[in-house]
């Protein structure tokens, strides 16, 4: 039996030459170093053909192209010299590509990423499907690396540098309509025409060399040393404003379209698999390698073993608040199933319709998305100020305020209208799961689905299970999550939960500091420099002070005193400071940049005169301890079931620093017998809150790590 293999030539009558890419056994083509013999020998066929008009590049795989450069090759390599090798390998080989003295063409249909879209620039044209499932980008700066072949240098050649840098940079994946705006794919067309269409153009067209199409002030820009300068060093400036020194990649993006421009491609493909190389050998790119290969298997997950979710047809909401209307969104938008929101009055479901139609003509405004396709997911909404169209429903989530009893009547309520099988899942975030399932007939059917706001773009949900709640109801409800594009994690009952049970110590601590002099920004942008997207005093005025007043002697009392908060909201609530709902908190919401300087009179208020005495790295630690040692008690007790999902829990709830893996790969790190010393060491200055976790003593005593 004859192996079978990645790479296939076809030659067909019309003298088309068509490269199929199929990868064996794999859901998705990805680009590995052992297919190099076989693209070598398609190649040399394809060069000995002496009468061939044209070559397609196809993928056999409907809705993948190529998903870049397989991960785990990347990192199973031990050295810089290792990873620089392969991305020389497949530049030498889109090399071979871009040479053909015939018109080549990708056609496109699936996800094109990374080492997919440098093969695709390789080809000399690009025609792509209009599918949903049709992504183009270069999401390699997502792994802490930079494209490594060619894609560097020949995306800026074929669109300009100006347009290839924020795409480079961000990792921004494109539908194809959008990629053809930018220049990048020559044609869009159905999926059913595109071996076709991709022929027809090879036939009629002329193999080309690459040449950059510059306007005017481009050809300006661009096209000198001085313009190019004062680009490169603007990308610079941006940059390090936004990764603080923290993501290595972007300067090294940067530097290395700087290079090729300055030196040429091929002094531009060197200097790119060295920075490849370099870069993949980063603790950086591999954490985020990390989170690449928790997510992936997160997908696969049930959440309850083996049990199969019941089917979703429907969906009610209850609440068209904020938080309901943004579950509603996600629920017509992103599952694309039917919602019915129920509220008590009129403009609560007004308020919710408007919130999905705002969200979805952003959208078509922006071209983002079709009328009809936003008209398709209105309809998909409906509202009433009673319970009917939701006997038909298998989900309800409840998104109303914080009260038992009012939760408890709706669990009734549902169990009333519902089906025998529909899930009551309650959005609460400082409610025990389990009293909110105390008097239901069907406790089986009640679970906890919390998600963050703003709903459309968080991408946590925390799923959380009571004693008494199915594994159907476990499994239904990730699936909906999934559905709704959520990485779910599952956690148990308690306090907090998880994301904001390790988040409240951290929030405390910070209040700590600022009450004892230090300056609210010094706080925040320690913080900030450390990784956060926002500092906590920060947090504090978009959650809202007095939601953070109220939740903090529940779990005071639940959790113990490690989680008393200082002694300040009194006054900050009687001064009516609830932070950026009402204007006013620990940030000036007026003048010209609200929510950028701090409110000097806070401190007055507060009684106290600040004055910087600590370094930005004491203030990040005396505050992040806390939320590692709590993350430590969360693993101990259950809440969470692994290290994994307490650390995508953390990047993905609170934007803990991607770069450092999360709670738990940043304690194995640092070492933990080493975040113990710390621990004890701010205890004896600073008191019991500051005591190890015992599970963490123990893991010090035995030299053990979390992986
Ligand atoms: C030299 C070059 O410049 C370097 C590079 O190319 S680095 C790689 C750049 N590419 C990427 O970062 C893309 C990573 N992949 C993705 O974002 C997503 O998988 C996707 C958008 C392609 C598809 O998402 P989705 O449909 O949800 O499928 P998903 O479950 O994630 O993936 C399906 C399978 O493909 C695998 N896969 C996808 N891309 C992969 C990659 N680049 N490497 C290894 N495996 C990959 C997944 O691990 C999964 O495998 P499994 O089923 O055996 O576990």
């Amino acid at each position: 039996m004859t192996e079978q293999k990645a790479f296939t030539l076809e030659l067909r009558d019309d003298n088309v030459a068509v490269i199929h890419i199929d990868v064996p056994g794999e859901s998705m083509n990805t680009l590995k170093a052992s297919f190099a013999e076989e693209v070598a020998q398609v190649l040399n066929k394809i060069e000995q053909h002496s009468d061939l008009k044209g070559v397609v590049v196809i993928s056999d795989k409907p809705g993948s192209f190529v998903a870049g450069a397989d991960i785990s090759m990347i990192d199973a390599c031990e050295t810089a010299a290792d990873t620089e090798s392969l991305a020389r390998q497949g530049q030498a080989m889109f090399d071979r590509i871009e040479q053909l003295n015939v018109p080549v063409v990708a056609a496109i249909d699936g996800a094109c990423l990374g080492g997919g879209l440098e093969l695709a620039l390789a080809c000399h044209y690009r025609v792509a499907t209009d599918s949903g499932k049709t992504v183009i980008g270069l999401p390699e700066v997502q792994l802490g690396l930079l494209p490594g072949s060619g894609g560097t240098q020949r995306l800026p050649r074929l669109i300009g540098v100006q347009k290839a840098l924020p795409l480079i940079l961000t990792g921004k994946q494109l539908r194809a309509k959008q990629a053809k705006k930018l220049g990048i794919v020559d044609d869009v067309v159905p999926a059913s025409i595109l071996l076709d269409a991709a022929i027809e153009l090879a036939l009629k067209s002329k193999a080309k060399v690459r040449t950059v199409q510059h306007s005017m002030l481009n050809k300006m820009l661009e096209g000198t040393g001085v313009g190019r300068g004062i680009i490169f060093s603007k990308a610079r400036e941006q940059a390090q404003a936004k990764a603080k020194g923290n993501y290595p990649a972007l300067d090294k993006i940067i530097d290395t379209i700087a290079y090729g421009a300055d030196k040429g491609f091929k002094a531009g493909l060197e200097f790119e698999a060295r920075s490849f190389g370099e870069l993949a050998m980063t603790p950086e790119s591999k954490q985020l390698r990390n989170i690449f290969f928790a997510t992936t298997a997160m997908k696969k997950e049930t959440g309850a073993g083996d049990t199969k979710p019941r089917e979703i047809n429907r969906v009610g909401v209850l609440g068209g608040g904020l938080m309901g209307g943004g579950i509603a969104y996600v629920t017509a938008a992103k599952a694309g199933l039917p919602a019915r929101i129920k509220d008590i009055n009129e403009k609560g479901i007004v308020h919710a319709l408007k919130y999905s139609y705002d969200l979805l003509n952003k959208k078509v405004k922006r071209k983002h998305m079709a009328r009809a396709e936003l008209e398709a997911t209105m309809l998909r909404l409906s509202g009433s100020l009673d319970y009917s169209g939701f006997g038909q429903a298998d989900v309800v989530i409840e998104a109303v305020f914080e009260d038992l009893n009012l939760k408890q009547q709706m669990v009734a309520d549902i169990e009333a209208v519902g089906h025998e099988n529909t899930i009551f899942a309650t959005n609460t975030s400082s409610l025990p799961i389990t009293k909110i399932a105390a008097n239901a007939k069907r406790p089986e059917n009640v679970i906890g689905l919390h998600y963050f706001s703003p709903v459309d773009k968080m991408p946590l949900a925390e799923i959380i299970t009571h004693e008494g709640t199915s594994d159907e109801t476990i499994a239904t409800t990730v699936a909906l999550a999934k559905k709704q594009g959520k990485t779910p994690i599952v956690v148990k009952d308690g306090a907090g939960f998880y994301v904001n049970r390790i988040l409240a110590p951290y929030m405390n601590e910070a209040a700590r500091l600022v009450l004892e002099g230090e300056p609210i920004e010094v706080v925040d942008q320690a913080l900030v420099k450390f990784g956060f997207p926002v500092g906590p005093m920060k947090l504090m005025d978009e959650v809202g002070i007095d939601v953070a007043a109220k939740v903090a002697p529940i779990m005071a009392d639940e959790l113990g005193e490690r989680f008393r908060a200082p002694d300040a909201f009194g006054k900050l609530l009687d001064d009516e400071r609830k932070g950026k709902k009402n204007q006013k908190g620990f940030y000036a919401y007026s003048g010209k940049k609200p929510g950028k300087s701090v409110d000097e009179s806070v401190y007055s208020l507060l009684g106290i005169s600040p004055s910087s005495k600590l370094s930005g790295e004491e203030i990040a630690q005396r505050t992040a301890l806390l939320m590692l040692n709590e993350a430590a008690y969360c693993l101990a007790e259950g809440i969470i079931r692994s290290p994994r999902d307490g650390d995508i829990g953390a990047i993905f709830g609170i934007g803990f620093p991607p770069f450092r893996g999360g709670p738990f790969r940043y304690m194995d790190a640092v070492g933990v017998t080493e975040i113990v010393n710390r621990l004890q060491g701010y205890q004896q200055q600073h008191g019991e809150r500051y005591t190890p976790a015992p599970l963490l003593l123990k893991m010090a005593e035995n030299n053990e790590s979390f992986y």
